[in-house]
Formats: structure tokens, C-alpha cells, sequence
């Protein structure tokens, strides 16, 4: 493997590898959300997020509240900072020249910001990698648009997409070995802190976690092979087996949702944690590890929903509960970004590419197909999407 530095005496990082790996990409777009940095940015951040997605007023000032509570400011730009600079460490380490810019879709720096930054480093066709590991319309197909929104705006979308900086896309890597691996890593860590509470780790419940997304995009998202539920629960049992293997005891599991938004007329996929809590509770269950596997970083929800809410619920209810970490910048996530974005490479050259994968599910797709992760089912977005085959709505 690549990676493996023990088999080659150790180089200098600054030789280039010949032809570099990374080729046709002369950049990396790290595409991540965005989140508010001091209490002013808050209610322009949430302007930003909710534009048209008919949010109700309520549950913008309870979101805004959450955001107040940290002093105005989320985790996930920090977070993002470290990422990248982990990125750039590995990507170094390797011998592979690749700058990587980052850019959001919700808040400085801007999508609109990194294609700028692209351009002055003189990038002609980039690779975006976005924070987000499973498909659905929030996760894939809101950062394709994003980008062809943005384009159109400087005036760079032409009928076959970017007239400038070209993009490409790396593929969903919730199934990547990489993400699984320090999911596992971050669950064990998780059951080792729940024994220092002095919880029951042989008794205790695995319950993983992710943001709740309305019924409608979930059922648009089985475009791309499995719907966004279906992608958990594949990884839920990978990670939950791994973990059992290592405890040497049983690992039962579940997964619960979080941050769900919308009015309360429209149906989004459950249970929410809270409820599960309760009702197991009820049940008689007292140890829980909760693993937000549906977040790279502990965000805003991790923050607020998991830490805050549903801790306080879990205690309330007189259970022993810890949240296990986030990947962040673990090493096998790390690793695993940089494999994902060298295969992406491979396929661009048109090369026949060995996708590394694991659970029951294929690789999900490196170009998305036409309709892929809608918003909704059979509802055109009636917006171009770039990374996919053609700008086809
Ligand atoms: C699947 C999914 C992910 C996970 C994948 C990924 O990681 O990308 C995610 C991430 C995030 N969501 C975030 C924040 C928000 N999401 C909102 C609203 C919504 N999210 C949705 C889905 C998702 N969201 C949906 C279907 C809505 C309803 C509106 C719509 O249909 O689009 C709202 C509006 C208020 C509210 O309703 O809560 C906010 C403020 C932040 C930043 C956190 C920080 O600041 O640390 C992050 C990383
Ligand atoms: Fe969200």
C-alpha cells in the first residue's frame, strides 16, 4: 500500500512523484457546510441555510438559541481548519503535490471565495471533497448544485458545465474501509469511557446517531443504490460487529436521528433519540454509547443535540450514557480521504480502479447519475448539478 512508509527507506516529501498520483487534479476543494463564527453571524448563517426551504420561524429561533449557548460560534469551521491541515500532512507524507483550498456552502469562506482562490493558484480542474459521508440531497446533491449556482453567478456555467475552474467529485464514503475504521476506533473509545463512568459495557447499547431528513428525500435518495438510511444501517452493523469482536461481548445496536427540522405535518425519518431513549429506558436499559457516525466532526448537532439534549434526557432518565467521537482527523479517516481522492484520480485517467469498499452496499457512484438524490422524489430541482454525467436537472 501506498501509505505503508516501513517498505521504502524514508525520502525527502518534497520530490515529486512521476507522473503525481493526484493527476488530472492540480487541487483538492475540502466542501464543507459552513457555521458562524460570533453571536452576528447567526442570523445571517440560518438566512443563508433555510433560503426557501420554507423552515418555520419557531424552530429558526430555537436553532439560533443553540448557537447562542456557544457564545454565537459552531465547532464545524475549526474543525474543518484542522481537517484540512491533516489533509495537507498526509497528502505531503506521500510525496503528493495538491493544494487543497476550503470553501462552504453557508458561510465565509464561501464556495464563490475558494473558486477564487482556485483560480489565483492557477488550478484548471479540481477535486472536491465533501464533508459529508452519505448521499441524500443534503449530503451530495445540494454541494453539486452549489457549485453550479455559484459558477452561473460569475458567469462560468456554459451548456457542458464549468467554463473555468473544472470539478470533479469523490464518491460517497460512508462504505469506505477508512471512515469504518476510525468509526470503530472512536466507538471503542466510547465503550472504554463508559466503563470509567462506571457504566456496564457488556449490558450497555450501541446507538448510533445521524441528522433526521424529511421521508421524501430519503425516499429520492435510493437513486444512488441505497437510501440514506440504508447506508447506515449497512456501516451500523460493519462498526457494531468490528466493535463486538474486539469487547468480546455482543454488541446490540440501533440508529436514532437527530436535528430534525420542518413543520410537524411533514414526516422525517425517526426515531429521534430522545424518544428512543425514553423508550428503552422504559424497557429497563440503563448504559448507552451514542455514535454520531452521520457526522465527520462533532458539529453543532453533536454539540447541542447529542452533548446537551439528549445527555440531559439520558440522565433525567437515570442512564449511564457517553457519546463516542466523531472521525475528525483520525488517522484510517484521514488515510482513507486521501485514498478516495487518488482513486478518483485513477478514474479520471480512465484507469480500471480497484474501489475499495466494505459492508454490503457497492461503492457509490464518482459521477452521479442525472436524477441522483433529489430533493424530492420525481421533482426535478430545476437546478443544474455539477460532478454528475452532463448539468441535466
Ligand atoms: C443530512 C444533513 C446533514 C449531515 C450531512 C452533513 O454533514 O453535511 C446536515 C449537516 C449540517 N446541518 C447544519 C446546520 C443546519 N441544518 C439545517 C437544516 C437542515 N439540515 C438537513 C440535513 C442535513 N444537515 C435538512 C434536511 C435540513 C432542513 C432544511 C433543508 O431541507 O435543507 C439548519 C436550519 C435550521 C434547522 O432546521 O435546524 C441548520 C442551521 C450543519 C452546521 C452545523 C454547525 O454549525 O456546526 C451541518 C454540518
Ligand atoms: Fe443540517
Amino acid at each position: 500500500m501506498m501509505h505503508d512508509m516501513s517498505v521504502s527507506p524514508a525520502a525527502p516529501a518534497t520530490i515529486p512523484t512521476q507522473p503525481s498520483p493526484a493527476l488530472p487534479y492540480d487541487a483538492l476543494l475540502l466542501y464543507s457546510f459552513g457555521g458562524p463564527n460570533e453571536p452576528a453571524d447567526v442570523v445571517p448563517f440560518l438566512r443563508n441555510v433555510t433560503a426557501g426551504k420554507g423552515i418555520p420561524d419557531a424552530r429558526l429561533e430555537e436553532v439560533g438559541e443553540h448557537y447562542y449557548g456557544f457564545g454565537g460560534k459552531s465547532p464545524i469551521n475549526e474543525q474543518n481548519l484542522a481537517l484540512k491541515t491533516a489533509l495537507e500532512t498526509e497528502l505531503a507524507a506521500r510525496g503528493i503535490e495538491l493544494p487543497v483550498v476550503w470553501g462552504n456552502r453557508n458561510w465565509a469562506p464561501y464556495t464563490d471565495d475558494a473558486i477564487t482562490e482556485l483560480e489565483e493558484i492557477g488550478a484548471k480542474r479540481a477535486v472536491a471533497l465533501v464533508t459529508s459521508a452519505y448521499s441524500s440531497y443534503s449530503g451530495c446533491r445540494q454541494y453539486r448544485e452549489d457549485l453550479a449556482v455559484v459558477l452561473d453567478k460569475r458567469g462560468q456555467l456554459g451548456e457542458e458545465g464549468s467554463t473555468g475552474v473544472e470539478f470533479d467529485k469523490v464518491r460517497s464514503y460512508f462504505n469506505h474501509p477508512g471512515f469504518v475504521e476510525a468509526n470503530v476506533d472512536a466507538v471503542l473509545d466510547g465503550y472504554r469511557a463508559l466503563a470509567d463512568k462506571g457504566g456496564d459495557a457488556a449490558a450497555a447499547k450501541l446507538i448510533f446517531v445521524t441528522h433526521s431528513i424529511p421521508d421524501t428525500m430519503e425516499a429520492a435518495s435510493r437513486v444512488s443504490q441505497a437510501t440514506y438510511s440504508q447506508q447506515h444501517l449497512d456501516v451500523g452493523e460493519l462498526i457494531a460487529s468490528r466493535a463486538s469482536a474486539i469487547l468480546r461481548h455482543p454488541v446490540e445496536w440501533e440508529l436514532a436521528y437527530c436535528s430534525r427540522s420542518g413543520p410537524p405535518s411533514q414526516p422525517w425519518l425517526e426515531p429521534d433519540i430522545n424518544d428512543l431513549l425514553t423508550e428503552r429506558a422504559g424497557e429497563g436499559l440503563r448504559d448507552v454509547v451514542m455514535a454520531p457516525i452521520g457526522f465527520v466532526s462533532d458539529h453543532m448537532e453533536v454539540a447541542y443535540d447529542l452533548d446537551t439534549e439528549a445527555m440531559a434526557t439520558a440522565t433525567e432518565l437515570g442512564m449511564t450514557a457517553v457519546r463516542a467521537g466523531t472521525v475528525g482527523t483520525r488517522e484510517p479517516f484521514v488515510r482513507g480521504l486521501v485514498d478516495l481522492v487518488l482513486e478518483r484520480a485513477a478514474i479520471a485517467r480512465g484507469e480500471d480502479v480497484d474501489e475499495a469498499v466494505v459492508g454490503t452496499l457497492p461503492p457509490f457512484r464518482s459521477v452521479c447519475a442525472p436524477n441522483c438524490c433529489l430533493r424530492r422524489d420525481g421533482e426535478p430541482s430545476g437546478v443544474p448539478a455539477l460532478c454528475g454525467s452532463g448539468l441535466a436537472v
